[in-house]
């Protein structure tokens, strides 16, 4: 028989909870590998009918490989042969590639489930004037064309990234029931350099200013809260209105400013164990930005707003390409995000703390061969960009989320070493605990959702909440070092008297072997007893036979002797 020392069986529930406490606070500050790097959706669009007329024909091929991840781009060089530059993206939609296809393909769903869950996420559509960034943006100029068609047809057809995530994300929220969300809307375009508040053109030009929180911000932007579809539908279309767009040979309606879109999604999730909101802050961006153009090519006659656009499409080229050589080679490249307002504000998006999808659009005629190349080339570099997205709490209520989250662990463990203690028969009152107070549940701090910025709950209220926790934090961890002395006590205790028990176990053993040894004598002393008997009687048995047999030879020989003597006397008779 062996014995297993009890302590060997020592809770593992317990060790997972030491490996949690001593862990940083993973799910409130960020993902699991915390990395993820910007995902390119290339698109084309069919040829105008212009380039149609004049004979144009694609210079796009893509070959037929399920996954969509690859395009070519084919010239015929002066030989007549044919010159085939092939790119690789997370997604090549041809132009065949419907609305709502591109919408499924092009994995912005996944950027709204992690704005859903408190992550910041950027959509921006990048390529040359005309090669159909609004078109995939927002999809409005077509809408508008087709106002005799019923509403949802022109959904179905027209609807870009815009308008299907307003209806995903609205359908995400009434669907669910552990959050409340409150989704709130700005709109600002940034032309000629200057920072422009859409939904209130009457605020004229504003401010780009920068905070520890917030990062690069607009001051003063106008953020509507959304109640409905139809709140945010109205929103964008107001907007999209207020764009600045003009007519030039390349684009009929060719937006002159870069425009950016922001959702924001405030969340107040309440913990279940213990009634504690928390609050959230998702937000997606969608950067529609004005094309790159060469005035020989559009004839426009705005110089300035050309060069302007082009100045910091540049700047955001540098940005792209100091990122991506980073992100490659291990360097620690200068980025130019400061040289221009667009690349300010994208400083999240790229190389930052959002979930970055880039849309990067293309012209298929051939003349446009130069552009086409330079987008698919920033495309490839930004595939490289890697960002770090963390979800966005308040910083305060960051700090009594982790100490909640530190209370409840120690919670946990205590009341396991408790029960513990209490297995081995210790004692689990723990006394005397200096300047502390017991641990009791504290109210939620009630910061309600603000108007677009984080509103900063009252500082007291957050003061006096994060020293109350800090005081049950020191309480529970003088509680739990005194439970873990008690405990060491008593393992140490279980220890001594497992080995008094192992040498007692020994003894039992050598009695149980003597035992076993005169158990047998006693056994063969028994049996020698029945066979001495059963020898005994066999001997009887065999006397008895003896004289019975002797018996009946004595009565043979006394019956031949009356027949002898009788003999005798007959012939005696006859002589006489
Ligand atoms: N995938 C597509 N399918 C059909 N038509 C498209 C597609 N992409 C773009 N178009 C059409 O091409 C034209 C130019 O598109 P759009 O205005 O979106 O270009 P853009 O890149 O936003 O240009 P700009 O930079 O000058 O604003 C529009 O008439 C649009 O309807």
């Amino acid at each position: 028989m062996t014995h297993r020392p009890l302590l060997a069986k020592k809770d593992s529930s317990l060790t997972a909870v030491h490996r949690r406490i001593k862990s940083p606070l993973p799910e409130i500050t960020a993902r699991k590998n915390n990395e993820s790097t910007v995902r390119v959706a290339l698109r084309t669009r069919p040829l105008n009918t212009n380039e149609a007329a004049r004979g144009d024909a694609s210079i796009f091929r893509f070959p037929s490989n399920n996954n969509r991840t690859e395009m070519q781009v084919v010239s015929a060089s002066a030989g007549g042969r044919e010159l085939v530059r092939s790119f690789h993206f997370d997604v090549c939609a041809s132009a065949q590639v419907t609305q709502k296809e591109f919408f499924e393909l092009c994995g912005i769903t996944a950027l709204l489930d992690s704005a859903l869950e408190g992550y910041l996420a950027t959509v921006f559509a990048y390529g040359q004037t005309g090669s159909g960034k609004t078109y995939s943006m927002s999809g409005l100029e077509e809408k508008l064309e087709k106002k005799n068609l019923d509403n949802r047809q022109i959904e179905e057809t027209s609807d870009g990234l815009i308008p299907r995530t307003i209806r995903y994300l609205f359908k995400a929220i009434q669907t669910q029931n552990t959050a409340k969300y409150t989704l709130k809307a700005s709109y600002c375009e940034i032309y000629n350099e200057q920072a422009y508040d859409l939904l209130n053109p009457a605020s004229g030009s504003l401010n780009i200013r920068w905070n520890d929180h917030n990062g690069f911000y607009v001051q003063n932007l106008l953020v509507v809260q959304c109640d409905s579809i139809d709140d945010i539908m109205a929103v964008v279309d107001e907007g999209h209105r207020n764009r600045r767009v003009g007519s030039h040979e390349m684009n009929n309606d060719s937006s002159r400013s870069h425009s950016i879109l922001t959702l924001l999604l405030d969340q107040e999730v309440v913990d279940p164990n213990d009634g504690h909101a928390v609050m959230k802050y998702g937000k997606i961006s969608f950067v529609d930005l004005a094309g790159s153009e060469r005035l020989r090519d559009t004839k426009s006659s705005n110089t300035e707003e050309t060069s302007s656009i082009n100045k910091s499409l540049m700047t955001l080229g540098k940005v792209i390409s100091a990122l991506g050589t980073k992100s490659t080679s291990q360097s620690t490249a200068f980025v130019p995000y400061r040289d221009s307002k667009l690349t300010k504000l994208l400083m999240d998006s790229l190389g930052g703390n959002s979930l970055t999808l880039m849309v990067a659009c293309i012209s298929p005629a051939p003349c446009f061969m130069e552009d086409t190349l330079s987008t698919l080339n920033y495309a490839t570099r930004a595939k490289n960009i890697q960002n770090k997205p963390t979800i966005q709490t308040d910083p305060k209520e960051s700090l009594i989320a982790g100490l909640r989250q530190e209370n409840q662990l120690l919670r946990s463990e205590n009341a396991l070493l408790k029960q513990q203690l209490q297995s081995y028969g210790g004692s689990t009152s723990v006394t005397n605990l200096p300047g502390t107070k017991a641990p009791r549940q504290l109210a939620a701090l009630n910061s309600k959702p603000s108007n677009g910025l984080p509103e900063k709950p009252d500082p007291e209220l957050v003061n006096g909440v994060v020293s109350a926790y800090q005081s049950q934090l020191i309480y529970l961890q003088q509680e739990n070092a005194q439970l873990h002395a008690n405990n060491g006590y008593s393992e140490h205790r279980l220890a001594n008297l497992t080995l008094e028990n192992e040498a007692l176990q020994l003894k039992l053993e050598s009695y149980q072997k003597n035992l076993n040894v005169q158990t047998t004598i006693d056994r063969l002393m028994q049996e020698n007893k029945q066979l001495k008997a059963q020898l005994q009687g066999e001997n009887d048995t065999d006397i008895l036979e003896q004289v019975r047999q002797m018996n009946q030879r004595l009565e043979q020989l006394q019956q031949r002797e009356q027949e002898l003597m009788m003999a005798l006397a007959r012939k005696n008779r006859s002589r006489d």
